[in-house]
């Protein structure tokens, strides 16, 4: 099958990427030259474990091209999927610009009948919009379909998660287009759950949404353990034997960041209140997670007072480990309360670093690795998990800070070892540790 990935970033390339590895023959379309040329040279242009080697095998095996220009990406494509980006308009609803634009070049460069899939998270309706501002512009002479095929992978995962996902969600109107779909994603050998359009825009949503507010309430849950001295992490263990409540999604940490579930849980209530509805539960797990970010500090300020002319490290800036994406990272907010509150700040993070010093505070200084940063600081805040921060000696950090108190986001560290590394240990709806064993 000839297929066409409108836009290489973390859903699309990976698509693209995914797709030629079954089998397809797939061309990856960008408007970013820069990232065209760093794709065909066989760089990929974001971290995502796995991506860039399967990538180059791809390349090396002609299955998998890239290219910015329209006229030779678009020709000859019997499916188009759509993976351009869907951002947050300062109301919170999504922005469908870049969609609407792919839909203009795709009714402007295709030569022949065509099936389009938008991959990109778009509101219900979307799918029925875009095939209009298509048909209007391509006035019958080729035909066009359109299938809603949402994506659920995780960034840090993609790779693994597209070959090994849960389901793949195909919503369809015409039986045959649905028919083509579930061929080109049969080898992943995932199950498929077909369904229409609409409802397929829906489930996207709802699933971000609900896993958002399985973390708000972990994170209530969590805040409530510190105040009557039990431990989050044994009430999420027991609360998710339960098989109807289940295991995943029940970490206590600093809240959910991301460029995918503060948009889109967003952009739902937006959807709800075009629709005169009120999703109440939906808004106070917003509210929740915005809380939920700035707790760290809160804690910080309680145990050492004014943060003025105080040292303080930060392990880890992106929103979760195994990935360079900065977007709505806690680390964003918290470096900045840091900034205003005086204190110098000095921050490490493996992969994000780079991307972290374009948006970051300007007055956030950089450190060259995690025993760097934590060098004679008053205090360290932790707010990425990543393997290196968990696998961290204890001792070390002792000896490296200033004062060994550590402010933990993201659990890593076992109560009994700070104990017995003489740290004072503050973690996330965990009885605290404020004395040596
Ligand atoms: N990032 C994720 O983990 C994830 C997971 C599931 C779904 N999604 C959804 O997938 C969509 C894409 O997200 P992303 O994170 O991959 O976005 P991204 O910002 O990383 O990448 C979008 C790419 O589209 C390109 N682009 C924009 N307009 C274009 C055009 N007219 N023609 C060709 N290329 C164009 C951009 O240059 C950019 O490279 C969003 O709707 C998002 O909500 C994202
Ligand atoms: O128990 C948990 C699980 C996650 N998080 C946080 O939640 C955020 C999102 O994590 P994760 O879901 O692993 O990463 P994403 O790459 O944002 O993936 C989510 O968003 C994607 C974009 O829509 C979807 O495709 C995925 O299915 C969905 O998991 C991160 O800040 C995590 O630290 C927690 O705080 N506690």
């Amino acid at each position: 099958m000839k297929i066409s990935v409108v836009g290489t970033g973390y859903v699309g390339l990976v698509t693209g990427v995914c797709l030629s590895e079954i089998g397809h023959n797939v061309t990856c379309i960008d408007i970013n030259e820069e990232k065209v040329t760093s794709l065909k040279k066989g760089k990929s242009p974001i971290y995502e474990p796995g991506l860039e080697e399967l990538m180059v095998k791809n390349i090396e095996e002609n299955r998998l091209e890239f290219t910015s220009d329209l006229v030779k990406g678009y020709s000859g494509a019997e499916v188009i999927y759509i993976a351009v980006g869907t951002p947050q308009m300062e109301d919170g609803s999504a922005d469908l610009s870049y969609v609407e634009s792919v839909a203009k070049d795709v009714a402007t460069y295709i030569k022949n009948d065509s099936i389009i899939v938008i991959k990109s998270t778009v509101p219900v309706g979307t799918n029925e919009r875009v095939l209009a501002i298509i048909q209007s512009l391509v006035k019958g002479k080729y035909k066009v379909n359109i299938v809603s095929n949402p994506e659920f992978l995780r960034e840090g995962s993609a790779v693994k998660d597209t070959f090994h996902g849960d389901r793949i969600v195909i919503g369809y109107a015409e039986e045959s287009a649905g028919r083509v779909l579930e061929s080109i994603n049969k080898p992943f050998g995932i199950p498929i759950f077909k369904t229409d359009i609409r409802s397929a825009e829906m489930i996207k949503y709802a699933s971000n949404a609900f896993l958002a507010t399985k973390i708000s309430f972990i994170n209530e849950i969590a805040n409530i353990c510190e105040k009557i001295d039990a431990n989050i992490e044994d009430v999420s263990k027991g609360m998710g034997l339960d098989k109807r409540i289940g295991e995943h999604f029940l970490n206590a940490g600093i809240g959910y960041g991301g460029s995918c579930f503060p948009k889109d849980t967003k952009a739902l209530v937006q959807i709800a209140g075009q629709n005169l509805y009120d999703f109440e539960l939906l808004s106070s797990v917003i509210r929740v997670n915005s809380n939920q970010q700035y707790l760290l500090v809160e804690k910080l300020k309680q145990r050492l007072g004014n943060l003025s002319g105080k040292t303080i490290a930060l392990w880890g800036l992106a929103f979760k480990p195994n990935t360079d994406d900065m977007r709505e990272a806690p680390s964003i907010v918290i470096s900045q309360r840091l900034v205003d509150e005086g204190a110098n700040v000095i921050a490490y993070d493996p992969i994000a670093i780079g991307n972290a010093k374009k948006i970051l505070n300007k007055e956030v200084a950089y450190a060259e690795s995690f025993s760097d940063a934590i060098k004679g600081a008053d205090a360290l805040l932790i707010l990425t998990e990543w393997n290196e921060v968990k696998t961290f000696n204890l001792e070390e950090i002792n000896q490296l800070m200033k004062t060994p108190i550590i402010f933990d986001g993201r659990n890593c560290f076992d109560l009994k070892d700070a104990m017995k590394a003489n740290i004072e240990y503050y973690s996330i709806g965990r009885p605290p540790v404020t004395h040596a064993e």
